[in-house]
């Protein structure tokens, strides 16, 4: 039996990753692109676990199946956690990955290297038609460059250097960042629980 995992999601980023990781085990990730209908989540939380949560209850509820949230982001260190939850949304409503770029160049200017550090945060909420909900957390430690690099990936990618590697995000497949980034930090983490909730709830 093919198994299925829905992903309650719009970003087409998020999705490949997605596939490319659960793909590994057999299953097939659907998503929100895939839905007749469009279902919008209002992402009013104060953490990326309340808002991870409120997308994985309320698409799991309104589609009657297991579903799975992520909600994402950039915490800069020079700016005090910024953008943190309203990465999307950083540089407006139009959640321009390009115009977010620009904005995070313009407010760092002028820092240097080694106060340009940062981390990518992860939550994943995973909800059951049981009406049970967990959560989980993954990061990834980089540094914010000067310049972009690379065309791989989405977001904030191309701004985001891993020191281990000297490379940037952008520039490391897709295989080579679902080992290290923080959505596969959280998902490692969550493959501790999958097997036992999988038994008894897909
Ligand atoms: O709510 P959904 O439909 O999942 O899509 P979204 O793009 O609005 O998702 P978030 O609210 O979780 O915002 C995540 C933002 O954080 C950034 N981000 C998250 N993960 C990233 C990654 O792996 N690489 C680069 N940027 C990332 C990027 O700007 C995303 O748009
Ligand atoms: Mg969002």
């Amino acid at each position: 039996m093919n198994k299925e995992i829905f992903i309650a999601t719009r970003n087409k980023g998020k999705i490949a990753e997605f596939k490319a990781f659960f793909q590994q085990k057999g299953l097939t990730v659907k998503s929100l692109l895939d839905l007749p209908e469009e279902i919008d989540v209002v992402e009013d939380g104060n953490t990326f676990e309340d808002n991870a949560m409120k997308k994985a209850e309320t698409i799991g509820k309104r589609i009657g199946k297991a579903v799975l949230a992520d909600d994402s982001g950039l915490e800069v260190d020079a700016l005090n956690g910024k953008p943190g939850i309203f990465s999307a949304r950083y540089a407006g409503e139009a959640k321009s990955d390009e115009a977010n770029n620009k904005k995070l160049l313009t407010e760092l200017s002028g820092v240097p290297d080694k106060d340009r550090t940062a981390r990518f945060v992860c939550a994943l909420a995973i909800y059951f038609p049981t009406g049970k909900v967990k959560t989980v957390r993954g990061t990834c430690d980089g540094i914010i460059s000067q310049t972009l690099e690379g065309d791989h990936g989405f977001g904030y990618d191309p701004l985001f250097y891993l020191p281990q590697l000297d490379k940037m995000m952008a520039e490391l497949t897709k295989e080579e960042k679902n080992k290290l980034s923080h959505r596969a930090n959280a998902l490692v983490k969550l493959a501790d629980y999958w097997e036992e909730w999988s038994k008894e709830n897909i």
